[in-house]
C-alpha cells in the first residue's frame, strides 16, 4: 500500500528520515501515526524508528538530546521540531510483567514491528509512502478489528498495560477485540495489578473519552479488566449502567470521573477516596466535589441559585451536560440557566467589601463583619437585595445591629 498525500507533520520530518537514509541507515514512521494517517485521522506525535544505534544518530545529527537512550530513543533537534528517534528493539525476560529486563537494539525492522502490541500498531511507513505491513495490520484495519501480533499472550506478559490499551483503542476506534486476543486479555486481567496506577489512568481516561465508549466499557467488563483498577472491583453493575444510557460523548477527564462518581452513587468522601486512589489532580477532585453536590439536586426540577454559584461554572456546566446524558428530572438548561442569570458569579464582584465596611460603618475586622459580608452575599446571589453599594450599606448596618 502507498500513502499518496503524507500529512503535514510527515513531511516536515522527512528531511530527518533522508539524513538518516543518506547515512546508510533505514528510517520509518512507526507507531499510532502510521495507524491515524490510514484511518483518516489527525496525528498527534511523530514516532520515527531507524536501524542507526543511538550513538550513530548522535554522530548523524548535531543537535540531540538523550530522552530515553536506555530504551534507545534519542531526540533530534536539527529540523525545527524535536524528534524522537527509537532504535530497532527486541526485548526479553519480561519478569515483572512491565519492562523488558533486557533490551537488544537490532538492525532489523521486523524485529521492532514484532514486539508491538496490536497489528495496527505495527506498521511502518517509509519516506515515499509505503507502508510496510508485515502482520496484516491494513487488513485488520480495514475490518476494524484489534488483534495482538504473534501470540497475545506474549505480548501481553510483555506489558500488561496493553490490554488496557487494546479496550481503549475499542473504545476510541470503534473496533471490536479478535477472539484470541480477547480471551488472552480475559484469562490475564489480573497482571493489571503490576501496573502502576498512573498509567492505568491514562488510557481509562482515553476509554471513557472514546467517541465509541460503550463498545470499550462492555470489553472491559466482559474481560474482568475492571477487576483490577482501583475501586471498580464492586463497581459492575454501576458501571454496566453506562451500556445502558443514550449515545453520548463526553467533554472532559471531569465529566469521566463525575459521571463514574455519580454512576456508582459514591459519596462525597466516598468520590475522594476513589479518586485519590485513581491518582486523579486535586483540581479534579474539587470539580468532581462540585459536581456530585449539584446532582444531589437530580431529583428536582430546579436548583437554588446559590448551588451553582458555589460550583461556579465549570461544574455548573459539567452537571449540566451529564444531566442531559443520565436524563435527570433536574434539566440541563435549568442548570445552565441558573447559572447565567446568577447577579454575581464571584464575591468580588459584590459592589462592597469588608474594606468598605469596615470605614463607612466602622464595623471592626472579625466574625460579625464575616457574618454580615455572607448574608449580603447569599441575598445578592438569591437576587434579594440589589447589588448596589448604597443598599447593601445601609442592610449591612441594620444586620450588624442585630
Ligand atoms: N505498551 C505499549 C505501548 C506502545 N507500543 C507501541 O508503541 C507505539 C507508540 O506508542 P504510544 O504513543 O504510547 O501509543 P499509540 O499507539 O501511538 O497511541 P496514541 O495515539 O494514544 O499515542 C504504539 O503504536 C505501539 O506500536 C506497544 O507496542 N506497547
Ligand atoms: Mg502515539
Amino acid at each position: 500500500m502507498q500513502v499518496k498525500n503524507l500529512p503535514q507533520e510527515f513531511i516536515e520530518a522527512l528531511p530527518v528520515l533522508e539524513q538518516i537514509r543518506q547515512a546508510g541507515f533505514e528510517a520509518y514512521f512507526v507507531g499510532g501515526s502510521v495507524r491515524d494517517t490510514l484511518l483518516g485521522l489527525p496525528i498527534h506525535d511523530v514516532d520515527i524508528a531507524t536501524s542507526a544505534y543511538p550513538a550513530e544518530i548522535k554522530d548523524i545529527f548535531e543537535r540531540t538530546v538523550d530522552t530515553g537512550i536506555e530504551h534507545g530513543t534519542v531526540m533530534v533537534l536539527d529540523h525545527g521540531n524535536g524528534y524522537e528517534i527509537t532504535t530497532f528493539r527486541t526485548e526479553s525476560g519480561y519478569q515483572d510483567f512491565r519492562r523488558p529486563d533486557k533490551v537488544e537494539f537490532v538492525r532489523s525492522l521486523k524485529e521492532d514491528l514484532k514486539r508491538r502490541d496490536l497489528t495496527i500498531n505495527a506498521l511502518a511507513l517509509a519516506p515515499d509512502g509505503t507502508v510496510i505491513d508485515l502482520f496484516s495490520g491494513i487488513t485488520d484495519l480495514e475490518n476494524k478489528v484489534l488483534r495482538a501480533v504473534g501470540q497475545p499472550e506474549e505480548r501481553f506478559f510483555e506489558d500488561a498495560l496493553r490490554m488496557m490499551r487494546t479496550v481503549r483503542f475499542a473504545s476510541q476506534l470503534g473496533f471490536s477485540i479478535e477472539t484470541d486476543t480477547f480471551a488472552a486479555i480475559a484469562k490475564n486481567a489480573h497482571l493489571l495489578e503490576k501496573i502502576a496506577v498512573e498509567r492505568i489512568h491514562v488510557e481509562w481516561v482515553k476509554l471513557l473519552l472514546g467517541q465509541d465508549l460503550k463498545q470499550g466499557v462492555a470489553a472491559f467488563l466482559k474481560t474482568e479488566l475492571y477487576r483490577y483498577c482501583p475501586g471498580l472491583a464492586q463497581q459492575k453493575e454501576n458501571l454496566a449502567k453506562l451500556l445502558e444510557l443514550d449515545e453520548f460523548q463526553l467533554a472532559d477527564e471531569l465529566a469521566c470521573w463525575s459521571l463514574l462518581c455519580y454512576l456508582c452513587d459514591f459519596s462525597i468522601s466516598d468520590a475522594k477516596k476513589f479518586l485519590k486512589s485513581w491518582k486523579t489532580s486535586n483540581e479534579i477532585i474539587t470539580e468532581v466535589t462540585n459536581v456530585l453536590t449539584l446532582l444531589k439536586h437530580a431529583d428536582e426540577p430546579t436548583i437554588d441559585p446559590f448551588s451553582c454559584y458555589k460550583a461556579k461554572e465549570k461544574a455548573t456546566q459539567t452537571a449540566a451536560d451529564l444531566a442531559e446524558i443520565l436524563q435527570l428530572k433536574l434539566s440541563k438548561e435549568t442548570l445552565i440557566t441558573t447559572y447565567e442569570q446568577l447577579p454575581i458569579k464571584d464575591k468580588a464582584q459584590l459592589t462592597i467589601n469588608g474594606k468598605v465596611l469596615i470605614e463607612k460603618l466602622s464595623l471592626k475586622p472579625g466574625p460579625i463583619l464575616g457574618k454580615v459580608l455572607n448574608i449580603l452575599e447569599h441575598e445578592v446571589v438569591l437576587g434579594n437585595l440589589p447589588n448596589q453599594s448604597e443598599v447593601l450599606l445601609q442592610r449591612a448596618q441594620e444586620l450588624s445591629k442585630d
